[in-house]
């Protein structure tokens, strides 16, 4: 199959580099962040690293939208979550988006398959999460962070229950890639489950603009994250949202994982670090927003949404 990745950025690298690397799949990809296409163009290609060694230049095929004339199976989306709906309109408005296509995006948060869906049938539309982390340093320049063979995700349908044909392609072309997908039957708890992660790890390490490896040496990180991950699940059953992981499960992941990416500055530290406005409101604001709908007051999530947009504004004064 033939993919195009929309949103050339950390994660939208990650997925086309080790597609194209790894499965040996055409990738295509598009970009609206003129320095990114042009340092490709100049340069011939990506810079790609891992855990900062073996830096290497790996040649691409990038579009603006108005220039692309090609065709993908699949759309592989990876925008920050503000970003979206412009860029889903200025792709449609270039003629991308065909009735045979079908759609993945693995994008952090709450609300992108929604917008996604007012372009595509909802059964052409498969779900993602990935607990795979990727430093943008510059454009055209990325890092992939933990050792080869770490990488994991789940996949699910955005409608219905059972892997599409088209999705059980996906699905092999991504264990190709060393993607490391796992199916997953409930796309609601699924993209939940990586809600309640980054709502803890994303916005502690941005808050203290720490890597994950800095983060994880205060002793008392599983207590926070246990607080916010009750309340979050909490939220999660009054809403009758069912997370494909245990509360345990969770806090521990915490644990491991920030080991395994300790040098990853999460994606939302990375808006923050570049003066751009972060995710936060699709994801503790997200949690904070089903506790209300469903009479249930998350304050830490709610406190801790604020203290991020405080933290957002206050960069203007250092
Ligand atoms: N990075 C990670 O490790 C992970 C990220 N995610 C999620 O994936 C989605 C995409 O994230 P990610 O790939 O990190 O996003 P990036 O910020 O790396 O890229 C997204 C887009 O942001 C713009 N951009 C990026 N850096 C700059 C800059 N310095 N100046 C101006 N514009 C810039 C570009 O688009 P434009 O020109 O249109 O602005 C780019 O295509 C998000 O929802 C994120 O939460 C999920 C798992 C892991
Ligand atoms: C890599 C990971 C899992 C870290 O929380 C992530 O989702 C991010 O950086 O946004």
């Amino acid at each position: 199959m033939k993919y195009g990745v929309i949103g050339a950025g950390a994660m939208g690298y990650r997925y086309g580099v080790m597609l194209q690397e790894n499965a040996g799949v055409d990738v295509d990809f598009i970009d609206t962040w003129e320095p990114n296409v042009e340092k490709v163009r100049e340069q011939g290609g990506v810079s790609v690293a891992r855990d900062h060694q073996n830096r290497r230049l790996v040649p691409i095929n990038i579009y603006y939208p108005e220039e692309y004339q090609g065709h993908p199976d699949v759309w592989i989306i990876f925008k920050k979550q503000m970003q979206l709906e412009d860029e889903l309109k200025r792709d449609a408005a270039a003629g991308l988006f065909h009735d045979d296509q079908a759609v993945f995006s693995a994008m952090n948060g709450m609300g992108h398959f929604e917008k996604i869906a007012q372009y595509f049938p909802a059964e052409k539309i498969i779900c993602g999460t990935a607990m795979i982390a990727t430093r943008l340093d510059g454009p055209a320049n990325v890092d992939f962070m933990g050792a080869k063979g770490t990488e994991q995700m789940h996949i699910a349908q955005y409608a219905g229950k059972e892997p599409t044909p088209v999705t059980q392609k996906v699905i092999a072309d991504f264990e190709k890639a060393s993607l490391g997908p796992i199916f997953a039957a409930d796309y609601l708890g699924m993209c939940m489950s990586k809600v309640v992660f980054n709502a803890v790890v994303n916005t502690l390490c941005t808050m203290f603009e720490v890597q994950m490896g800095q983060f994880i040496e205060y002793e008392g990180v599983p207590k926070m994250a246990q607080q916010l991950f009750n309340e979050a699940y909490d939220a999660c059953e009054r809403a009758g949202i069912h997370l494909i992981e245990t509360r345990q499960e969770e806090i521990d992941s915490v644990t491991t994982i920030s080991h395994e990416y300790k040098y990853h500055y999460p994606s939302m530290y990375q808006d923050f670090s570049k003066g751009r406005p972060t995710e936060v409101d699709y994801i503790n604001g997200y949690i904070a927003k089903i506790g209300r709908e469903n009479d249930y007051v998350c304050r830490t999530h709610e406190f801790v949404t604020q203290q991020v947009h405080l933290a957002e504004l206050m960069r203007k004064y250092h």
